[in-house]
């Protein structure tokens, strides 16, 4: 398994000064920007494209980028991604037409690709596609909204993730969003996760620093 990463939704973060607070959780020990972009069509919220995407690399972010897609249909924004700075494109298979040309697409553009799982979601998506990702993404939310409830079902879908990852000999990432917080990471690693997606538990502190410490030390009492 690869090491932890802490992935902070910036849908939390600060927009009227968003460069300042993407640089600030990342200065608090941050490994990964989470860049939640949604359509008012797959999911009831709209927020943010890849002009935004770019103005972050403009303004000198440099770690990667992990640009979560609820949006559909995908295809025409991988590209217009890829260029803005994009490291992983995900995006949830029911929203492609073709799953494999849209994973191909992401890869000929230089960039991770990932399948995104809602709760409801299910995992035979994977039974053609797993070896040729990059991350699997469950969601343990239902898209569109930060801040809400850990659904606790995630952990055995989770696990099922895990053990299919571990049985083929796969070097694919398992990312969790929604609704992780200091209280549950350490539970949500055990379950196989090795990328933490929290966006209201670190932003909606006055000491990102501190959340995301308080995280590392959860899980640093997982037995791997
Ligand atoms: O994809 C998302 C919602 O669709 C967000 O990444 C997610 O909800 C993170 O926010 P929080 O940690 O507050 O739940
Ligand atoms: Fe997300």
């Amino acid at each position: 398994m690869q090491p932890y990463l802490i992935a902070p939704s910036i849908l939390s973060a600060d927009f009227a000064r968003l460069g300042d607070d993407v640089a600030a959780v990342l200065a608090a020990d941050a490994d990964v920007v989470h860049f939640d972009v949604m359509d008012n069509h797959y999911v009831p919220n709209l927020t943010m494209g890849p002009m935004v995407c770019k103005a972050l690399r403009d303004y000198g972010i440099t770690a990667p980028i992990d640009v979560h897609l609820m949006v559909e249909p995908v295809d025409a924004l991988v590209p217009q991604f890829a260029k803005a700075g994009a490291s992983i494109i995900s995006f949830h298979p029911e929203a492609s037409k073709h799953i494999d040309r849209t994973v191909q697409l992401i890869k000929d553009h230089g960039c991770q690709a990932g399948l995104v799982f809602n709760p409801a979601t299910p995992l035979s998506y994977l039974d053609y596609m797993l070896d040729k990702i990059d991350l699997v993404l469950l969601m343990s939310v239902n898209p569109g909204f930060g801040g809400q409830k850990f659904i606790p079902a995630t952990l055995d879908k989770l696990a099922a993730v895990r053990k299919l990852i571990d049985s083929r000999g796969l070097d694919v990432r398992l990312e969790v969003d929604g609704g992780v917080t200091i209280d549950n990471i350490n539970a949500i690693a055990q379950a196989g996760a090795d990328m933490f997606v929290a966006g209201s538990a670190i932003f909606n502190t006055d000491n990102y620093a501190d959340a995301i410490a308080k995280m590392r030390q959860q899980l640093a009492l997982v037995a791997r």
